[in-house]
């Protein structure tokens, strides 16, 4: 029987209690959204296939608790992540300035080479903005990872994320199993710059 899929990579979200993390998990896995705020206990995860440049890819997402009592259960959940998203809120200003502690705790106890990615999320509450995007680009910049502003309410860039944070893992896979050529065996994927417009601005 063939097989399913050609990988599996396990991603982690994380950031602080609110920011939306479940909701743009069940966008991504169920295309659905609910207002109601439950807040995750623990740990959880949810299934999603992508089709990148030709390969089936299985994203096991997994939901951590943002709330501080959770922390020594989500950080053990780290190491085994090859993708972790960091998550603030844009009308929070508490949540994106978090995101330095999240940063050092991904270096404390995720997996050397794990990639990262920033999303800046609730983009549809444009009038009640605190984190202009110019801050979370520079932010993104210093540490030389990708960014997005998304929206799960309105499904703004949820898919957009997901696929480039699953094709930036595709590629690095890749070039480490072809180290001598120096070249991904792929078509590269977008540039490196940050990327991402939230289209309700
Ligand atoms: N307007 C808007 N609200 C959102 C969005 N995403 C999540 N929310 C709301 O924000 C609240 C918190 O969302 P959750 O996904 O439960 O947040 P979380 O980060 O998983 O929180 P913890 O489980 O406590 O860590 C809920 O009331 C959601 O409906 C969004 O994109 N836009």
């Amino acid at each position: 029987m063939a097989k399913a899929y050609d990988h599996l990579f396990k991603l982690l979200l994380i950031g602080d209690s609110g920011v939306g993390k479940t909701c743009l998990i069940i966008r991504l896995a169920e295309d659905s959204f609910s207002s109601t705020y439950i807040s995750t206990i623990g740990i959880d995860f949810k299934i999603r296939m992508v089709d990148i440049d030709g390969k089936k890819i299985k994203l096991q997402v997994w939901d951590t608790a943002g709330q501080e009592r959770f922390k020594t259960i989500t950080t053990a959940y780290f190491r085994g992540a090859v993708g972790i998203i960091l998550v603030y809120d844009i009308t929070d200003e508490k949540s994106f300035e978090n995101i330095q502690n999240w940063m050092k705790s991904i270096k404390e106890n995720a997996s050397a080479g794990v990639e990262r990615l920033l999303i800046g999320n609730k983009c549809d509450m444009e009038e009640k903005r605190k984190v202009q995007r110019d801050a979370a680009e520079k932010l993104a910049k210093e540490h030389g990872i990708r960014f997005f502003e998304t929206s799960a309410k309105s499904s703004v860039n949820v898919e957009e994320a997901f696929s480039t944070l699953a094709r930036d893992i595709l590629q690095k896979s890749y070039r480490k199993a072809a180290p001598s050529s120096g070249q991904p065996l792929l078509e590269p994927g977008p540039p490196r710059k940050t990327g991402g417009k939230c289209s309700l601005v």
